[in-house]
């Protein structure tokens, strides 16, 4: 279904700023003429907003998931309409590489490009200080390198996303690492987290039961926990410690501006340095 878009998130104009902390001053997109917006058409909305921050000689951090998927597509429309104009994405994964490269944006890499004016990416689980949970896409170790290397990231959720604390959704907190002996490194991450009840499972293909395999060629151990985790620091500090894990999918602290488009309308929170 075609979304007709509320004037605000079809505005010409560049936002000169974002409002501090959360304000919602606009009008709800959640109906039109008695028709609910889906959970999809909420991301596409969270999306595009966040494509109005998207400068001509921008270089752009190209998130993964079927929220970024839409940043990913306005931003390659607004190239071929010329309202863009030498825009350099770094994709965070083979899967947005492939998009972007349908679309005509031209790609590069970190290495070509170590500072990013801004990405633009979805997440899993937000928390009320901004910290994610990503990576239920499997794409979390270039999505974080990407990210950490971004002057600004903007995150793009629809409001079920937002949770009271990270693991609050009850879904997989997701952990990158190495194939070599998996099982081992499952037990110590459960280990780690007995006392929140933590249980590990290796991701697999629904169908053929294979083990997903990330485009960095690892596995990943998908973590529930019955209890919070506590202190997160202290909890990521702890996985990264463990030799065969090689990155975990909590992003603490690195979210710089959060969008969320709920019944209710479109959302801005800046994090506050
Ligand atoms: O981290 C991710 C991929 O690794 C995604 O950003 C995250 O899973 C959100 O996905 P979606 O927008 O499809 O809900």
């Amino acid at each position: 279904m075609a979304i007709a878009y509320p004037h605000y998130l079809t505005s010409k104009n560049e936002p000169k700023s974002v409002d501090p902390l959360m304000v919602s001053p606009q009008p709800s997109p959640s109906s039109r003429g008695g028709v609910c917006l889906s959970q999809d058409e909420l991301k596409k909305i969270a999306a595009y907003k966040a494509v109005e921050f998207v400068q001509s000689g921008m270089v752009l951090g190209l998130g993964t998931g079927s929220t970024a998927k839409h940043a990913v597509d306005r931003i390659g429309e607004l190239l071929k309409q010329g309202k863009l104009k030498n825009i350099v994405g770094i994709p965070t994964s083979e899967i947005t590489r492939n998009q972007a490269e349908k679309l005509g944006i031209p790609l590069s890499d970190l290495d070509d490009h170590p500072i990013l004016d801004l990405a633009i990416d979805g997440a899993d689980e937000v928390d009320p200080d901004m910290n994610l949970v990503k990576g239920r896409g499997g794409s979390l170790l270039r999505e974080k390198m990407v990210e950490a290397a971004c002057k600004k990231f903007i995150v793009i959720v629809d409001e079920s996303k937002l949770v009271s604390h990270i693991g609050g959704s009850g879904l997989a907190m997701p952990v990158e690492i190495v194939p070599f002996c998996w099982k081992f490194t499952l037990k110590r991450l459960e280990m780690l987290f007995m006392e929140a009840g933590c249980v590990g499972k290796l991701r697999r293909f629904e169908g053929s039961g294979d083990p997903f395999v990330t485009d960095n060629k690892n596995y990943i151990i998908d973590l529930y926990f019955d209890k919070e985790i506590g202190d997160l620091k202290a909890a990521s500090d702890a996985i990264l410690r463990l030799a065969g894990v090689v990155e975990h999918g909590m992003f603490l602290d690195m979210a710089t501006t959060l969008i969320v488009a709920s019944k209710n309308g479109v959302s801005f929170t800046n994090k506050l340095t």
